[in-house]
């Protein structure tokens, strides 16, 4: 499986600037950060110097003067206590400022998934986003807790032992820098590959999230249909791929990290050890000097291993950000307000004035869709399976923008209106009623705090929802869970219903439920979607056509185009497609009738 969408790409260097630029509400905070780090390191660079002084000055010509040691010594201790002090606190300052960043990373991108078009969920898959909100957002962290903080106390110390060697042997000091070019160019190499591998590596955990969330979604679909040996097998086949990306990473890394430096750090100890070898023949070396230089060359590499190892995960970070910042940057937005008008909607007229559309830019799925809804009638939109009955009411909850042709409502332009009032004042009532985690009150209510609870009761009332509600055992505080799988389909509609006419909407938006529920459920929705319709402009979806007998208007579509239209009877007179549909309903639905009276009658004999 690839990723086959596409998002916006980020260069690097953008990327980089772009996470430099959310530290900037964090200036104060990480100047004393970096000034606690850099005190820390100047504390480190001095510990072999003392050293050094002790060997040399006391320990080499056996003088102890006490007064001279005893400040040496507590120097010494001095030094080592306000490293330790000054790790701990920058350690600290450090993490608290990227957590901080990283919230507001997550805050941003939440925010901006919040207000992307359908046509960017139609093409990105769930899990993939998942990925770039928590893992995506967690590998940029790094940047600000270690890689940053690394880079600035490597070359801080670096800088510290350079001085440190200089004052000790310029000579040999200056034959030691020949190693930077090396450096430089490992580094380079390094982050060559690992930039491929991370990307590989991020793909992959991208992918096998997405995998992880269909499977969950689906669950019930999967063991009804007994898929789980099919997805077990893709999920091991994507987790499989991760695994090699990984190991290609821990492989890279295990060759360019930890045994490149070791080899440039012996070459140079060689190097040193040969310099003062060959010096020993014509002077006497200090014993403290070769010490104190060894030392520095312990520490100069340890700097060098750090960085390098940063360094993978700066890769990982700039890969991340560019991930993350690709989603930030996309413009596949849902459709906004346009223009200056602040139109309102207070009739509740619906025109459609050849509209066509198109959801990939090539394929027209509507095409010259032309109908007048007005104030108070009922229009229906009845036709075959992927007639187009749907992209009607995409377009017209504004879900996606329009390509061709003009939706007006009370006479104004669709796009002219606030996001507010189109909520308000149109209604939605789909087959699938999502409900959120939160109790039946919140699930009406949805976060309006002008609905009062009475308003809340009222609404349930309306639509017949109050009679399974008052059954539960906590009525109206009575918990949710997850997407309301705790209520049966038919239960969960009658609370869709409640939440749409809390708002009593002036339009009203249906697409029929198909499920099955019982006889007396069903006639409940049936009767509340009587009552709800009583006033307001409706357009609704049916796939029963017993159910829109009474409609005003009926438009027939197919493949995108409306083919008859006219009043139930009208129809029927026309002989034409619902004529045909209405026909092969009604066998269907004698079919069933027969069925049953067939099941009831053997039951009781
Ligand atoms: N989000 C989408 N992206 C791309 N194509 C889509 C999308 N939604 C629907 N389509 C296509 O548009 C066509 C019309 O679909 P639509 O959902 O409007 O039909 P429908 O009449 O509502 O069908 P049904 O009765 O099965 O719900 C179909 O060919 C479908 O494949």
């Amino acid at each position: 499986m690839s990723e086959r969408y596409t998002m916006e790409t980020v260069s690097h260097k953008n990327a980089f600037r772009r996470l430099l630029g959310y530290m900037k509400p964090h200036k104060k905070a990480l100047a004393g950060a970096f000034t606690m780090l850099i005190i820390a390191t100047a504390a480190d660079v001095l510990g072999p110097i003392l050293a050094k002084v002790f060997i040399d000055s006391f320990l080499m010509p056996r003088r102890f003067d006490p007064l001279p040691l005893t400040i040496l010594i507590v120097s010494f201790i001095l030094i080592y206590v306000v490293s330790a002090f000054m790790h701990y606190f920058q350690l600290i300052s450090f993490q608290k400022i990227a957590l901080k960043i990283i919230q507001q990373l997550r805050v941003d991108v939440f925010g901006k998934v919040q207000h992307l078009g359908l046509t960017f969920f139609d093409q990105t898959p769930g899990g993939s986003l998942v990925s770039r909100i928590t893992n995506d957002t967690e590998a940029i962290k790094d940047l600000y807790v270690s890689v940053l903080s690394t880079f600035v106390q490597s070359i801080t110390l670096l800088i510290g032992i350079f001085i440190g060697m200089f004052s000790l042997d310029v000579k040999l000091t200056l034959i030691c820098l020949v190693i930077f070019p090396i450096i430089f160019i490992l580094m380079q190499v390094y982050r060559h590959f690992s930039s491929k591998v991370y990307m590989m590596t991020r793909q992959k955990l991208s992918q096998l999230n997405a995998k992880l969330n269909e499977s969950l979604q689906g669950m019930n679909m999967i063991q009804a249909m007994r898929q789980e040996m099919r997805l077990k097998k893709e999920f091991g086949a994507i987790n499989g791929q991760h695994f090699g990306a990984m190991m290609k990473s821990i492989r890279l890394n295990s060759l360019m990290l930890r045994p490149a430096v070791y080899t440039l750090y012996l070459l140079v100890l060689i190097i040193t050890l040969s310099f003062f070898g060959i010096q020993s023949f014509g002077t006497i070396i200090e014993v403290g000097v070769l010490y104190a230089f060894v030392n520095y060359l312990d520490q100069f590499f340890e700097p060098i291993n750090s960085m390098m190892m940063q360094l993978s995960r700066f890769q990982q970070a700039l890969v991340s950000a560019e991930r993350v910042f690709g989603l930030l940057d996309d413009h596949r937005m849902a459709p906004v307000k346009a223009g200056e008008e602040t139109p309102s909607i207070n009739e509740g007229m619906v025109e459609f004035e050849n509209v066509s559309f198109s959801y990939d830019g090539k394929t027209d799925i509507l095409k010259n869709i032309s109908f007048t809804a007005k104030p108070g009638e009922t229009v229906a939109l009845v036709g075959h399976t992927g007639s187009g009955k749907s992209s009607i009411i995409n377009l017209l909850m504004r879900f996606y923008p329009i390509n061709r042709g003009k939706i007006t409502i009370d006479g104004a332009p669709l796009q002219s209106f606030y996001d507010d009032e189109l909520r308000r004042k149109v209604g939605l009532v789909l087959q699938d009623s999502f409900l959120f985690v939160g109790d039946i009150k919140s699930n009406i209510r949805l976060s309006c705090d002008h609905i009062s609870d009475e308003e809340v009761v009222e609404a349930a009332e309306f639509v017949q929802a109050d009679t399974f509600i008052e059954k539960l055992p906590g009525k109206y505080d009575e918990p949710i869970g997850e997407r309301g799988a705790t209520l049966s389909s038919g239960q969960r509609q009658l609370l869709s219903f409640a939440r749409t006419m809390a708002l009593n909407p002036k339009i009203l938006v249906l697409d029929e439920a198909t499920a099955s529920v019982d006889t007396e459920t069903e006639e409940a929705i049936q009767e509340a979607l009587k009552k709800m319709r009583k006033g307001r402009t409706t357009i609704a979806i049916a796939h029963r056509l017993s159910t829109i007998q009474d409609a005003d208007q009926i438009l027939v579509l197919h493949k995108g185009e409306i083919v008859e239209r006219g009043t139930h009877q009208e129809l029927l007179g026309l002989k034409g497609l619902y004529h045909k549909m209405y026909m092969l309903q009604k066998g269907d639905d004698l079919n069933k009738n027969l069925r049953c009276l067939a099941t009831r009658s053997g039951e009781s004999s």
